[in-house]
Order: C-alpha cells, then sequence, then structure tokens
C-alpha cells in the first residue's frame, strides 16, 4: 500500500516532500473548486506552482476529455516519468489524476492530497484510478498505487452537508465490514457536534480497515470484492442518475447500493434482519430517494457491466453478518428487483 500521511497541515508535508523538487518537474491537477485552495497549501515550497490543470466539478466530468486535459499539460510542459503529479481534489480529481499519471510515460509518480471526506476514507487510497466510459462507472482504469496520500482533516470543514454524507456512506460500509461496535458508532454520531479531531479518529479507523483489505489482495482477485460491497448496484444507480440528468453524489449511490445488497444479504446468506433495518432506516433519513422501480431493466441493464462479472448474470459481494463475507454471488433477477423495491 502507498504511504498514509495524517496531519494537521497538508502544506508543511508537502513542502517537506516537494523539498528537493524542482519547478519543472512538479504539476497540479485540481477542479474549479479546490484550485482556490492551491496558494495555502503550496505557499512553503518555496516557488508558486504555475502548472495547474484546472477541472470542471462533478462526476459528469469523470471522462476521457478531463483526462486528456491533464495529458497534455504533462506534455505541453515536458513532464517526465521523474516528475510528481500532485492530485488535489475530491475521489473524480484522485481517480483521473491517478490514471493521468499511471499512463503518462508509462507512469509517472503521483502524491494524493484528498479534500473531501469520500476521497479521505476511500477513492484517493488502494489505487484504483480511473474514468467513466460508455455511460458505465470507472469502465477505465489502472491499479496504481499513489507515492504518498495526505490525509488532512481541516480540508473538511469546507464541505457542504451532502458531500459530506457521500464519504460517510462508505464508512457505514466499512462499519459493516468490521464490527459491530464502529457501525454503531457510525450510526449514532451527531454530526453537527462531531469536531475534526473526533472525525480524524473515524477517519483512521476507515483507513485502516481499507488497508488492512487492500494490502492482502492489491488487483481485487478475491478479498479486495468486498470493498465493493453496495457498489454493484450503488455504481448502476448513480450512472442511471447522471445518464437523466440528475446526478447523486457516488456515497449517496451506495448508499441505496448498501441497503439494497443488504436486503440481497438477508435473503441469501441470512445478515441479521435487525442490523439491516437500522441502516436502512438511517439511509432512508440522511440521503435522496430516488425513483428506482420505473428504472429496473435499465439497472440490470447496467449491473450487468460490473467488473466484477465472471459470467452470465450479476456478481454480489454479500455478507452473513457484520465483518463476514461470502464473495461471487449470482443472484436472480427477480431478487435484484425485489431488493431494489426495499430502498
Ligand atoms: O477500493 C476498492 O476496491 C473499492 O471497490 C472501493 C469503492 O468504494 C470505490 O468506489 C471504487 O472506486 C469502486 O471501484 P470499481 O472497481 O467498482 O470501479
Amino acid at each position: 500500500m502507498e504511504s498514509i500521511i495524517f496531519t494537521t497541515d497538508a502544506s508543511i508535508v508537502l513542502a517537506e516532500l516537494l523539498g528537493g523538487i524542482r519547478h519543472e518537474n512538479l504539476f497540479i491537477v485540481a477542479d474549479k473548486h479546490t484550485v482556490g485552495f492551491c496558494d495555502r497549501l503550496f505557499e512553503k515550497v518555496d516557488w508558486i506552482p504555475s502548472h495547474v490543470a484546472v477541472l470542471d466539478c462533478g462526476e459528469e466530468y469523470k471522462s476521457i476529455e478531463s483526462v486528456s486535459r491533464i495529458w497534455m499539460m504533462l506534455s505541453k510542459r515536458g513532464a517526465r516519468r521523474s516528475s510528481i503529479l500532485v492530485c488535489v481534489g475530491g475521489g473524480v480529481v484522485t481517480d483521473l489524476g491517478g490514471f493521468a499519471a499511471s499512463t503518462f510515460k508509462r507512469g509517472m509518480r503521483c502524491i494524493n492530497v484528498p479534500t473531501t471526506l469520500l476521497a479521505q476514507v476511500d477513492a484517493s487510497l488502494g489505487g484504483k484510478t480511473g474514468f467513466n466510459f460508455n455511460g458505465l462507472k470507472n469502465e477505465i482504469g489502472t491499479f496504481s498505487i499513489p507515492e504518498k496520500v495526505i490525509i488532512d482533516v481541516h480540508f473538511l470543514s469546507h464541505l457542504p452537508v451532502r458531500e459530506r454524507m457521500s464519504g460517510f456512506a462508505e464508512m457505514i460500509k466499512h462499519g459493516l465490514l468490521s464490527d459491530r461496535e464502529y457501525l454503531t458508532r457510525l450510526l449514532s454520531l451527531e454530526y453537527q457536534e462531531t469536531s475534526p479531531e473526533d472525525f480524524l479518529e473515524l477517519i483512521r479507523r476507515s483507513v485502516t480497515i481499507k488497508d488492512e483489505i487492500v494490502s492482502q489482495d492489491p488487483r481485487e482477485q478475491g478479498l479486495r470484492k468486498v470493498l465493493n460491497f453496495g457498489h454493484t448496484i450503488g455504481h448502476a444507480i448513480e450512472s442511471l442518475s447522471i445518464m437523466r440528468g440528475m446526478a447523486l453524489l457516488h456515497g449517496e449511490a451506495v448508499a441505496l447500493g448498501l441497503v439494497a445488497e443488504l436486503y440481497l444479504s438477508v435473503k441469501e446468506k441470512g445478515f441479521p434482519e435487525e442490523i439491516y433495518l437500522e441502516v436502512r432506516n438511517f439511509v432512508k433519513r440522511y440521503y435522496p430517494n430516488y425513483p428506482l422501480m420505473e428504472h429496473v431493466d435499465t439497472l440490470y441493464g447496467l449491473m450487468l457491466h460490473d467488473k466484477k462479472n465472471e459470467r452470465r448474470g450479476v456478481n454480489f459481494t454479500l455478507l452473513p453478518g457484520i465483518g463476514e463475507f461470502s464473495l461471487d454471488n449470482y443472484c436472480s433477477k427477480d431478487l435484484v428487483v425485489e431488493a431494489l423495491s426495499q430502498v
């Protein structure tokens, strides 16, 4: 796994890491929002970074065109394999930047500075990079571990509640994959009263859960498929929402996917119903509703493209209990539709 640095001042860590790097060898990718963090972030580096690709914000721009803009900056400004690309942003920026870095001249170095909760606990870690293609989530991508990930919770104070809840869905997934105590703590959190410091402890815990899984199976041959829990249906919902021009945030779609896939787990693997209902109530309370039943065929069609599929049908990771995994389950379409009706 990459080395993950927790800090209360990302600018100090960056200045230390970039100490020996010459100006012409440093490149930055950010989006229209996070570019605003860059002056402060790079203020301790003793020159002003000038090679910055600024991308449009949002999942709709997680595209080959955005990757091309990063490649163009790197190519025109003479980036080398030894150069460094610093990705400053949420999951879209770190996925796009990581992909561009992993393919430019067959691979240059990359440092992630995740600025959203979702990117800090999930997207910027573990080396999955890529972009959406043909209406499908992360259809093109690489496994490429960044050199460093710098986690500074102070970025989260700028985060709208909706964005925070999006990242929180991945943490609930981590709770389901680890232990009852962590899940209960997450589901009973008082957001308004949670300080960045309290969040830091939770972020550390989620990062450790992900790290332990990825380090055993970095290229998703088996165990890592558990990190995709909630995403088989979640990604289909997210793609549908983009197609319909009513885009949900990634974690919002994952929250709905978690409910549906927990339902499948109850039906197929005996996951405890009371915990399923607890998670479902939480999701119903804090996440947007989405009209799924009008689109079951489209959703199922999207699931047929899931990267975990190995034969006809849709491959689900299911949970017999908290922290218990069952890989490679192919559920019937009727049961999948029933699960969608529960969301
Ligand atoms: O790290 C992983 O492995 C995951 O599956 C984590 C997911 O939360 C994450 O959204 C991931 O990018 C999804 O990957 P994909 O392979 O389903 O595109």
